[in-house]
């Protein structure tokens, strides 16, 4: 099979969603321009202060007393830009080739002195030159010829999928306005997508991305499973992108169509209590070998709902609202999301937990609290040989909770009446007020103590100790966490902590029997499998008494400000008037209005609100589209195919799914259907809707996601077309066949079947042609064989890439020569209704 990820995108169906939330930087509107030219707009200040932070930071030792200015003067000015190759992309050698030979020549020039001297750049630690910061502003680059291109360049690459521009920021005081003008540089952004590259992904993993939405990190994720599949095959692992939130969950569906994957499920479920898939005994021992018996991840990434003021560079109204009750109302919930991950993670795998919040109350101590909880079972690994040229800081081993104005140095300090908002594990000690009690009156017998229940239920750690009789330090090795600090690297800040699981998890509720040692807690002559799942269904009890502890409306008010938080893109104010981002805002909307239409006429499956999953199985159907276009025989169908609509009559569109995610399936609809499925697969075959269709022999056509995967075993209805045709097919969109500068590539497409095609770009003369293998070099396109003329079936936007693609690859192989014009008519009147536009997946639209 031909890749998914890899061996090319899809040419349609890629319209970049991007997120319509409000953009904080855009308040005030600025006042247009004076009526004699001079932009003399006054810029409204955010208060970039809060002296209820600076407090707790500074109390909180995050650094060095004498760091805390440059800190906090970095935190204050709009964070630069990056972009990032996808590094599956079928153009990633192309457009990083592109970069160093060319724009960082060109752009070099626009410089000017006194600027940063290095216009565009790789980041250092981002492996194989993949990622890149550049020091332009938009603003900059729409001006400046020379610069349009390179601004072209970045949107046409960012639309198709082959970049990702990681977060475009720009805030600005007006000081740092005008130094910027001064200096050359609004920057663009930098913050690098970090939590995935430590989870050490292969393209055999399972990968759980518990709280996934929009969708960044499960788009990175993707990408490393598909970076290194061979075309012919797909990846053996699969990602399950989950999140909590429907609409932010469409945005992922977007976002990650873009990589046209059929190795990817997207699931809506809160994280913590997300399914266990498990068998029964009695069902697993028909054919274990085949088949998957319980949902267990190799890796799963907890990026976890947070306060974000690891974000205040590109979302400055947080200056005003920051209060230490958004991260205390999250923590319990980060807790339970992360031991939910924990006990989903198969032994010997990994987890990233992340957040992009300074807090320790929402990092170090959720660690402190996993490990606890853990019993051994899960340990903090050391990174520090992983990512080297990352600048991070240790984690810290001790900490205090601001309650109420008050600092706490331990959980005895709690007043009672805190006590249901103020938690044990907020502690570094994580010992609730009996465990304390205790201990000052046991003296010496710490460890019998330790032995005992608590009040809570969580295991009593031996893990910690007091120094005094108020400053706890907690005994796990939290230096191995990191904490990405703004000025180190121009970045915005964020914790991420990797733990391994090295074995299975012990009951959290259970009580220890005395004299057990907790630290390891070995499977021994335990059933692994049945502990694993006494652990899951005692962690779902904890989940509810604990959260019944949180004060709930605390907990949605912060919440929902978190999500608003998180999903607004970030524009300057130049941008304020900006047509793209005018365009891109309505494409989100029409989406949101398209959904919630949906969502009316949907045929329910089990889950309310959700197309059923069905998987597909019409041989009539299939006999008829394997017929039409040759398909091989050696292309795996069986039980890979799936539906969205529970009526056979009216299937309109028909995906693909990879091995691993038809395992999952599987095992899915033998657990009674636990997980909510949005999205899965790639939509592989679409039925026809032009108005040829109907009598064209064949009733569906090869979607161009589905395409890539599929080339290799097409046979008939495939066409090999010159550099100079191919190009003609790009510019013209649609020609008649006797239009073609190769009169017998123009027959040939004459004698194809009335109805969908595919071409593909020749490499060389007719010989080459004869015994042409798909590669990952191959392109290929979607056509319309029409009555006179063939039609291409891909959106204005890919085409132009494609001439783009092509232009640079062939001047390098042969010389601009060989794309010489035949002037063409653009015929236009039979592709009507192909050009293909991302839609939501689900089938009743
Ligand atoms: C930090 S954001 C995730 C960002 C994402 N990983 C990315 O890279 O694009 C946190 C996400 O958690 C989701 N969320 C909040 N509470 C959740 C819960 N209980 N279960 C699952 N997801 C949740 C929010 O909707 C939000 O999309």
């Amino acid at each position: 099979m031909g890749g998914g990820g890899r061996g090319g995108r899809s040419r349609t169906q890629r319209k970049h969603f991007q997120q319509s939330r409000e953009n904080v930087w855009k308040h005030p509107k600025p006042p247009p321009p004076s009526q004699n030219g001079d932009d003399n707009r006054t810029w409204t200040l955010f208060a970039t202060q809060n002296s209820a932070f600076n407090e707790y930071y500074k109390e909180q030792r995050i650094l060095a007393s004498e760091e805390w200015d440059t800190f906090v003067e970095v935190l204050r000015t709009p964070l630069p830009a990056t972009f990032r190759i996808n590094s599956s992309s079928q153009f990633s050698a192309d457009i990083r080739s592109q970069l160093e030979n060319d724009f960082v020549q060109s752009l070099q020039a626009e410089v000017v002195e006194g600027g940063e001297r290095e216009a565009i750049r790789p980041l250092l630690w981002y492996p194989e030159n993949l990622a890149w910061h550049t020091i332009f502003s938009r603003m900059q680059l729409r001006k400046n010829q020379t610069l349009e291109r390179f601004h072209e360049f970045l949107k046409l690459e960012n639309e198709i999928g082959n970049i990702t521009r990681q977060e475009a920021v720009s805030m600005f005081s007006l000081s740092t306005f005008l130094a910027m003008i001064n200096s050359v540089s609004l920057k663009w952004l930098i913050a690098m997508q970090v939590p995935p590259l430590f989870l050490d992904v292969h393209s055999n993993h399972y990968v759980l991305d518990m709280c996934a939405a929009p969708g960044s990190k499960t788009f990175q994720l993707l990408d490393i499973i598909h970076q290194s599949c061979k075309v012919g095959s797909l990846p053996d692992g699969m990602v399950m992108a989950n999140d909590l939130d429907v609409q932010r969950c469409n945005l992922l569906i977007h976002q990650t169509k873009r990589m046209c994957t059929a190795n990817l499920i997207v699931t809506n479920h809160e994280a913590q209590h997300f399914p266990g898939c498990r068998l029964n005994r009695k069902h697993d021992t028909m054919d274990s070998d085949q088949h998957i018996s319980q949902l267990l991840f190799d890796r799963v990434l907890c990026d976890v709902p947070c306060s974000g003021d690891g974000t205040l560079r590109k979302a400055p109204d947080l200056w005003r609202k920051w209060n230490t009750g958004m991260g205390h109302g999250l923590h319990s919930l980060q807790v339970l999301i992360a031991l939910r991950g924990a006990s989903l993670l198969k032994v010997g795998g990994r987890m990233v937990y992340s957040t992009c919040s300074m807090n320790p109350i929402e990092n170090e101590a959720v660690v402190a609290e996993i490990l606890r909880r853990c019993g051994g079972s899960v340990e903090l690994v050391d990174v520090s040989h992983e990512l080297p040229q990352l600048i991070r800081r240790p984690g810290l081993r001790g900490w205090k909770v601001l309650d109420k104005g008050t600092w706490l140095g331990s959980y005895k300090d709690v007043p009672k009446s805190r006590r249901s908002v103020v938690h044990p594990s907020m502690f570094p000690s994580g010992r609730s007020f009996q465990d304390l009690f205790d201990s000052s009156h046991n003296v010496g017998m710490q460890n019998d103590i330790n032995d005992g229940d608590s009040e809570d239920g969580l295991q009593a750690t031996e893990n910690s100790m007091t120094n005094d009789s108020t400053e706890e330090v907690s005994n796990f090795p939290l230096e191995r966490c990191m904490r990405i600090v703004p000025h180190d690297q121009n970045t915005g800040a964020f914790f991420i902590a990797v733990l391994q699981k090295v074995y299975p998890l012990p009951a959290i509720q259970g009580k220890p029997k005395k004299g057990t040692s907790k630290k390891h807690v070995k499977p021994a002559s335990l059933d692994i499998e049945d502990k694993e799942v006494l652990q899951v269904d005692s962690l779902e009890n904890t989940t509810k008494e604990v959260l019944e502890a949180v004060s709930v409306a605390d907990l949605n008010e912060i919440e929902s400000n978190i999500v608003d938080l998180e999903v607004r893109p970030s524009v300057s104010h130049e941008e304020w008037n900006s047509g793209d981002e005018a365009r891109e805002t309505e494409n989100a909307e029409t989406i949101a209005r398209m959904t919630q239409g949906k969502r009316k006429l949907q045929i329910q499956g089990k889950w309310r609100g959700v197309d059923p999953v069905i998987f597909f199985k019409d041989d009539i159907i299939m006999n008829s589209i394997k017929a039409f276009y040759g398909i091989d025989e050696q292309f795996p169908f069986n039980g890979h195919l799936i539906s969205r609509n529970n009526d056979p009559n009216h299937v309109k569109r028909i995906y693909y799914v990879s091995k691993s995610v038809k395992d999952v399936l599987e095992l899915n609809f033998s657990v009674g259907q636990q997980l909510k499925i949005a999205s899965i697969g790639l939509k592989m075959f679409e039925r026809q809707s032009s108005r040829e269709g109907s009598s064209a022999p064949c009733s569906f056509r090869i979607s161009s996601e589905g395409l890539p995967v599929i080339l290799p075993y097409i046979t008939k209805q495939i066409l090999h077309a010159s550099p100079v045709d191919f190009k003609c097919l790009l510019q013209n969109r649609a020609v008649r066949f006797a239009d073609f500068v190769d009169t017998e590539f123009g027959e040939k497409a004459a004698n194809l079947k009335l109805g969908c095609c595919v071409v593909v770009l020749g490499k060389g003369n007719r010989a080459d042609l004869e015994s042409f293998q798909v590669d990952e070099s191959t392109i290929a396109i979607g056509g319309w064989k029409g009555r006179a003329s063939l039609t291409v079936m891909v959106t204005e936007t890919d085409c132009q890439e494609l001439l783009e693609r092509l232009l640079v690859r062939l001047d390098a192989e042969h010389g601009s020569s060989v794309l010489v014009d035949k002037q063409s008519n653009n015929v236009g009147d039979e592709g009507e209704g192909f050009e293909g536009k991302t839609t939501v997946t689900n089938e009743s639209s």
